[in-house]
């Protein structure tokens, strides 16, 4: 059985941290499964490391489904969060229902994600009422950095701190089974996840959150567009990478790839016949 949703809530009731990754493929799926994973995040970030892309605006439905199919394939007791891309569940509520439900039947994802507070709990209601389970996204919203200008530590001042605490009571009304906490102060997070029965999931969000979560590219140092502050290096995977690359071209060049353990025999005499 795949840990879903009552995982989750079991987990913060024992005071278990739960660890979140995000992946975009296959193959890096059935790694993070092997290695323990408590859930996996296919988010919007993906049109940064995956795309190119500056940001995470022009990230469409169609990239989510293919991104989020691909994971899927490779998870088998893993729940896969799909992030909503901007403008999938903004315009309406009809709209915000549908889509949350092509990510789970052509995404094959088990819950989704979109971003925001207080402004977006019909949609959570919705989606939740039409039995996807939804993760909400506080603190500093990506889709939302023309607004709040740039990825910003948010919530520093007290005004700011009481809205991020009303956001998380309206979202946990409004049915979100976590949140994730993005770029808050850890005391402000750690007060957040003391308010909630949902557990928080922390990215710059501190060691008081339920669980954590980064970009996998992020923390395996694969990825140098920018560091945020957060990220950690947990392997050197991008150097790795590099030098690997390397010793391919310089083989290539040099003719010592491809040798004999890796090439195909034909028998001499049917060469001959050849010649
Ligand atoms: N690779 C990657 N990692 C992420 O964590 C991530 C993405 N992409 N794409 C979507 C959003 C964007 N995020 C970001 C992007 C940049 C910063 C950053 O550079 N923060 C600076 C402060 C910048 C400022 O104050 O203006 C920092 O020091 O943390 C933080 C989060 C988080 N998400
Ligand atoms: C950084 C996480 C929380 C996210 O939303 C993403 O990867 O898109
Ligand atoms: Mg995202």
């Amino acid at each position: 059985m795949k840990n879903t949703v009552r995982t989750f809530a079991e987990m913060k009731e024992r005071g278990e941290k739960i660890s979140m990754l995000t992946c975009y493929d296959y193959s890096t799926a059935k790694l993070q499964e092997k290695a323990g994973i408590n859930a996996i995040l296919v988010g919007d970030s993906l049109g940064n490391v995956m795309l190119g892309l500056p940001d995470t605006l022009s990230v469409t439905m169609e990239d989510m489904i293919t991104f989020g199919h691909a994971v899927a394939r490779g998870c088998h007791d893993t729940m896969v969060v799909i992030d909503m891309p901007f403008m999938s569940y903004q315009v309406s509520i009809e709209q915000a229902v549908t889509n949350a439900g092509r990510l789970m039947k052509e995404g094959r994802g088990n819950a989704v994600k979109l971003e925001g507070g207080a402004a977006v709990c019909p949609q959570i209601r919705a989606i939740t009422d039409a039995g996807i389970p939804v993760m909400a996204h506080l603190g500093m919203t990506p889709q939302s950095v023309n607004s709040l200008g740039g990825n910003r530590v948010q919530g520093k001042n007290e005004e700011a701190a009481k809205q991020l605490i009303d956001d998380a009571l309206a979202i946990e009304k409004a049915g979100a089974f976590s949140v994730v906490l993005e770029c808050v102060p850890a005391k402000l997070a750690a007060l957040i996840t003391k308010k909630l029965t949902i557990p928080t999931i922390g990215i710059g969000g501190g060691a008081g959150c339920d669980g954590q979560i980064l970009v996998y590219q992020d923390m395996l140092g694969l990825f140098s567009d920018y560091t945020p502050k957060f990220v950690k290096h947990f392997g050197e995977v991008g150097a790795a990478m590099e030098a690997a690359f390397a010793a391919y071209v310089k083989e290539v060049q040099a003719g010592t790839f491809p040798d004999d353990a890796h090439s195909f025999k034909i028998d001499d005499d049917v060469m001959e016949r050849l010649y």
